[in-house]
């Protein structure tokens, strides 16, 4: 069974100094923790990584980014390219979040070029998909999911290089979530799609849940079958809480 992976996407939020010190406070405790049973990555701001990457180097605690860009270097105003990522020491990249999809009209195709460009870094792809409400309501869900890996994951994708976050769109910051039976049911479905895709490595890819969880939550969703890991948002942003999230593993 692959390790879990507790994921923080801290998002447009933190500034240096508190983002500093967050991270700082994480990396002290996952130091303090012998034998982890799970590993820990924060995404913060790129605007704030480099201080980060800095002040919590040879900790064990994982940084990455949220995005990236799919070419290498060029004319891309605004734009991160994944090398940029990587020479600042980071090892994931988020892409596909359903806020990038939503806000700068990223598709399944663009997501793909994304994970492509992170991995060719050496950096690990943590591809995002999920339904909106309305989708779920109309059952369908699992037709969703099944389109977007099979639109967002590159050529190439291995155990290794890629993770899989599912997070359902009406659960991201309402705190509401699936019932356990569901999540289950969703994170089979997509181990069952990345066996269709990626034959060799669907055993060994890991699938986050990500949406609402907190540390209320985090032990039913992270016992469940094909749960490989959390990607968190809201509570992402206080040590206590994202601590304890990675911390309900073991119980
Ligand atoms: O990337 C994280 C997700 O969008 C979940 O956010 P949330 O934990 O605030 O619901």
């Amino acid at each position: 069974m692959a390790r879990k992976l507790i994921a923080g996407n801290w998002k447009m939020n933190l500034l240096r100094d508190e983002g500093t010190a967050l991270a700082r406070d994480l990396a002290l405790r996952l130091a303090r923790t012998v034998d982890p049973a799970f590993d820990l990555l924060i995404c913060p701001p790129a605007t704030i990584i480099a201080p980060i990457a800095a002040a919590v180097a040879g900790s064990g605690l994982l940084v990455g980014g949220q995005d990236c860009h799919s070419a290498p270097s060029g004319a891309h105003t605004g734009d991160i390219a994944a090398r940029m990522l990587a020479d600042l020491g980071c090892s994931h990249v988020i892409v596909g979040h359903s806020e990038r999809r939503q806000d700068h009209g990223e598709i399944d195709l663009m997501v793909a070029e994304k994970a492509r460009a992170a991995q060719a870094e050496g950096m690990v792809a943590i591809i995002c998909i999920g339904e909106t409400e309305a989708e779920r309501n109309a059952g369908r869900a699992p037709q969703i999911c099944s389109r977007q890996i099979a639109g967002s994951l590159p050529r190439g994708a291995t155990a290794e290089n890629t993770v899989i976050a599912y997070e359902p769109i009406w659960a991201i910051g309402t705190g509401r979530t699936p019932t356990a039976a569901e999540v289950a049911d969703t994170h089979a479905h997509i181990r069952a799609m990345l066996a269709v895709h990626v034959p060799a490595e669907a055993a060994g890819i890991r699938i986050l849940y990500g949406g609402s969880v907190k540390p209320s939550n985090a032990a039913e969703l992270l016992s469940l079958a094909n749960v490989d890991g959390a990607l968190v948002g809201g509570a992402s942003l206080k040590a206590d809480d994202f601590w304890a999230i990675a911390q309900a593993i073991a119980k």
